[in-house]
């Protein structure tokens, strides 16, 4: 279930303040898709995302989700069905993960089993096991976690709409790319209507099926799907936003699933003695070998010189990982990128000509 949003002539003026700090927006946000309100800090993007569930009420113009007038809802109404997540995941710090996911079906007068099954529901669709989070406070997460139970109570209640205000700004970047493939991930799925800001252009190409560009006052620079603005950049200011790179940042465009995986490569097993592994590398006239455990998920790497020595993985893609995730982990590992599919277990590699390949085929594509 999902609705479209459509804002028209949105201004909002901060008392005390001049310039307003939205000027006559208007937009159309597509039911299902989501969509990235980019800007640099202070254009205005949180003012508008929370003038959609009334967090900030506008100074004058329209605001309708599936044709309905938000503005003459009740609030508290209006925000029931509107998922809200934001930075640092806004946990309240003495109720339990169960509790803070909770809290929307409990407003709305779920009764109590449904709402312990939904809770349940919602930590597993975010990959925290419910047996061993549900109890825990917040201050006993990683920021990864805390954003993820973020993220399971924005969408407890079921809302058609999903706002997101810079959910994934607090943690480091590895966390950060793990959180944005599981959006994506539960947005196959889900077909929410999301509105998502972002300072960071590479994750508004990532996520976006359409990325508003905003400049001050959220005047509109481009709305465009990803491919379009990185292709044709409206304007110097569109280009310098969209930076150096773009057929790179293309890559973010595509995914791993996307692409034809090398069966090459010896498999060994942690079962194989040093020995055999050695003449399956002399066989196969390789030097290194990637070793399996029992259930097929790699665990290191082995060299034919010292076939008993395991030698760690420092970087591996998903089937869902992004093609700049893939040429990441390359250069990490020097050679190939390892694939695990949905259980970790190991599907293939990406090459490097499968990588250059495809940048070949963009630039060509946008020329
Ligand atoms: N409560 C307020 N009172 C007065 N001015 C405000 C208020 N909230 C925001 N502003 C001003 O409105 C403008 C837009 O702020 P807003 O927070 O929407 O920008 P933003 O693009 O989300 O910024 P950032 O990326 O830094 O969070 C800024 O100039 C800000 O100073």
């Amino acid at each position: 279930m999902a609705s479209e949003i459509q804002l028209t002539d949105v201004t909002k003026r901060y008392p005390g303040r001049r310039p307003p700090a939205v000027d006559n927006f208007t937009i159309t946000i597509p039911a299902g898709q989501i969509v990235v309100f980019v800007g640099p800090s202070g254009c205005g993007k949180t003012t508008t995302m929370r003038m959609i569930n009334r967090l900030i009420e506008p100074t004058s113009g329209k605001i309708t989700i599936d044709g309905k007038d938000a503005l003459s809802l009740d609030p508290d109404d209006l925000r029931r069905g509107i998922g809200y997540a934001i930075q640092q995941a806004g946990l309240f710090p003495h109720m339990t993960v169960a509790q803070n996911v909770g809290v929307v079906p409990g407003l709305l007068g779920w009764e109590r089993k449904k709402v312990t099954d939904r809770v349940d529901e919602m930590l597993d669709l975010v990959g925290l096991d419910p047996a061993e989070f549900r109890n825990r406070f917040p201050r006993q997460l990683s920021g990864g976690q805390q954003q993820r139970v973020g993220v399971a109570r924005a969408l407890a209640a079921d809302p058609p709409v999903l706002l997101m205000d810079e959910p994934f700004g607090a943690v480091d970047p590895i966390t950060r790319g793990n959180l944005q493939d599981e959006l994506m991930r539960l947005q196959a799925e889900l077909r929410k209507t999301i509105v998502f800001v972002t300072h960071d252009f590479d994750e508004a190409v990532k996520l976006g099926d359409r990325i508003a560009v905003l400049g001050n006052q959220s005047k509109i620079l481009q709305y465009d799907t990803p491919e379009a603005i990185l292709a044709n950049p409206a304007d110097d200011t569109v280009a310098g936003f969209v930076g150096a790179g773009a057929s790179l940042k293309q890559l973010t465009l595509r995914r791993v699933h996307d692409v034809e995986l090398a069966k090459a490569g010896v498999l060994v097993s942690t079962e194989d003695d040093p020995g055999e592994i050695r003449r399956k590398l002399v066989d196969a006239g390789k030097s290194f070998a990637l070793m399996l455990d029992g259930r097929r998920r790699p665990v290191s790497w082995v060299h034919v010189r010292e076939p008993q020595v395991q030698r760690p993985i420092r970087d591996m893609v998903s089937n869902e990982s992004t093609l700049q995730d893939a040429l990441e982990a390359i250069l990490t590992e020097g050679g190939n990128a390892v694939v695990t599919g949905a259980r970790g277990e190991y599907v293939g590699l990406v090459e490097i000509d499968t990588v250059m390949a495809i940048v070949r085929q963009l630039r060509e594509e946008n020329a």
